[in-house]
């Protein structure tokens, strides 16, 4: 039985933002601090609404841009991480990591509910924001959404989230 199946795609230039992080891996290792470029693309898959888009190219670029731009020029912290621990320090967030912390200005950070910032949950991270948005504007949420969020060249993660 023939089907067809329909998705956008947005990835523009500006979806980009330029972070600081560091994750921990195998349990008993935490990277030293440092920052990527990071590249974002969206896609969503529905059926064709009354103008025939599965979703409007130009909110899907604008919701996205504004969930990036929120993370651009920050340095992103993990607020469900097992082996770092965030702590008020005056007007600063203290991340400390066994006998390793930094100190940041608060408003300079983005605090994430994530476990680890990886590219994988920052991608699950903004999937989530956007299922905001698009409820938030009273659209109906896409039945799949694929966020992926490139690291470095050459070194993406992807989400897929599906609503059944
Ligand atoms: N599946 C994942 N693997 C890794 C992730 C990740 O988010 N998901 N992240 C990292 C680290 O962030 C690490 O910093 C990446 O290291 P590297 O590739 O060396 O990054 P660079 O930007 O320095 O790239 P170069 O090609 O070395 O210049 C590790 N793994």
């Amino acid at each position: 039985m023939p089907s067809s199946r329909y998705k956008v795609r947005v990835t523009k230039d500006y979806l980009v933002f330029s972070s600081g992080h560091f994750i921990t891996f195998n349990g008993d290792t935490c990277e030293p601090i440092h920052g990527h470029n990071y590249r974002t693309a969206v896609e969503v898959e529905g059926d064709l609404d009354e103008n025939h888009y599965v979703f409007d190219f130009i909110a899907l670029r604008d919701m996205t841009r504004a969930i990036v731009d929120e993370l651009d020029h920050r340095m992103l912290l993990p607020t469900q991480s097992p082996h770092i621990r965030l702590s008020e320090d005056g007007p600063n967030v203290r991340a400390t990591y066994r006998d390793r912390y930094w100190s940041f200005p608060r408003d300079e950070c983005v605090l994430l509910p994530v476990a680890n910032t990886t590219s994988e949950r920052l991608a699950e991270y903004i999937a989530g924001r956007l299922r905001e948005a698009m409820a938030g504007r009273g659209l109906a949420v896409s039945r799949v959404i694929r966020v992926e969020v490139e690291e470095c060249f050459g070194q993406s993660a992807e989400i897929e989230w599906r609503a059944d």
